[in-house]
């Protein structure tokens, strides 16, 4: 793709995962535990989608989206990108051709950017790495900061000088001289200021809207999800526990983790307060229905797709009454 044209892709599926697990194993000899992280993982993402990914710490969003960067090496499950199956085909991690389709944008703005280099050398840097330099590679470092809105200036300035947002602006700026079909955004606004924040958000969602982009959005954050993203899903203990439209799901949540989660957001307009007593019952619940003997995917509304991984209807009988 090019960072001036409209999307290519159409209504295809960038991303396709399926049955994906992935373990670790952490301690030494005496002392060896596994963790399973991922468990059964399927999801897809379409052209110019943005899928946000939302759960508690270590509910195993990054480790997701990892091994879709493929830094991590998932233990067995497919990972087809644009209809190709990457671990069969490809079966070196994240070769320089992988990462021209596939881009990663971290956290921490800081720690991803070279200090003792100016922004032109950072981003033109990129551009040759992945042999998207040509003869104008000065109106193309001008484009690509103009695309994350920011003056040419900055382009002569080290990453010490700018601000957080204006710093994680130019991170995506190197990953867009790439020019990737697929971004996955690792809580890219975290670490920033809450009010640079809403930039970056409506950058995600421009790189979306005018160049097709497939965007896997990693947040805690369920307000900025509800905001930026057609669809979320839900993370527990490494399964997707719940998944939709963002705002039907975020709305009328189903699955008591959602219910927790969305709980936790403070809302002015509710009227019940959130008391630890109800946040304790859902717990309980989310323990009935993660220990159930059957658990199925169950739709909620087809129109919408929202679907929730709930508990077989005969095996709830006499639970959770
Ligand atoms: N390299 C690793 N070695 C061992 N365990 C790991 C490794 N990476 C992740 N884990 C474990 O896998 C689980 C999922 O971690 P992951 O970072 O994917 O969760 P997360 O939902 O992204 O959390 P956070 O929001 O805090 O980043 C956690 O229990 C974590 O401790």
């Amino acid at each position: 793709m090019s960072t001036t044209t409209a999307p290519t892709r159409g209504s295809t599926t960038a991303v396709r995962v399926r049955g994906l697990n992935k373990t670790f194993t952490t301690g030494g000899l005496l002392a060896r535990k596994r963790l399973q992280a991922l468990k059964g993982i399927d999801l897809d993402i379409a052209a110019g989608e943005i899928v946000a990914l939302v759960g508690e710490s270590g509910s195993g969003k990054s480790t997701l989206a990892r091994c879709i960067a493929r830094l991590e090496q998932p233990d067995s499950g497919t990972l087809e990108i644009f209809g190709e199956d990457v671990l069969r085909t490809q079966r070196r991690s994240a070769t320089r051709a992988y990462r021209r389709t596939v881009q990663m944008v971290f956290q921490d703005p800081f720690g991803s950017l070279n200090p003792t280099h100016r922004v032109e050398h950072v981003l033109e840097r990129s551009l040759r790495v992945h042999g998207r330099a040509g003869a104008d590679v000065r109106s193309r470092l001008v484009e690509l900061v103009e695309t994350v809105d920011l003056d040419p200036a900055v382009l002569s300035a080290f990453p010490h000088e700018l601000s957080g947002g204006q710093r994680q602006r130019i991170a995506i700026a190197r990953v867009l001289a790439v020019e990737p079909e697929i971004i996955l955004a690792d809580e890219p606004t975290s670490m920033l200021d809450v009010s640079v924040r809403i930039g970056v958000l409506n950058l995600l969602a421009k790189l979306r809207d005018e160049h097709g982009i497939a965007i896997l959005y990693v947040t805690h954050d369920l307000a900025s999800a509800r905001y930026l993203a057609d669809r979320t899903i839900v993370m527990h203990a490494g399964a997707m526990v719940e998944g939709g439209p963002s705002l039907r799901l975020l709305d009328d949540p189903q699955h008591p983790y959602t219910r927790l989660l969305v709980g936790a957001v403070p809302d002015p307009e509710r009227t019940a307060p959130f008391d630890p007593e109800a946040r304790a019952g859902l717990r309980r619940e989310i323990t009935d229905w993660t220990s159930a003997p059957r658990l199925q995917r169950t739709i909620v509304d087809p129109t919408s797709g929202h679907w929730v991984f709930a508990p077989h209807p005969t095996t709830t009988q006499g639970q959770n009454a």
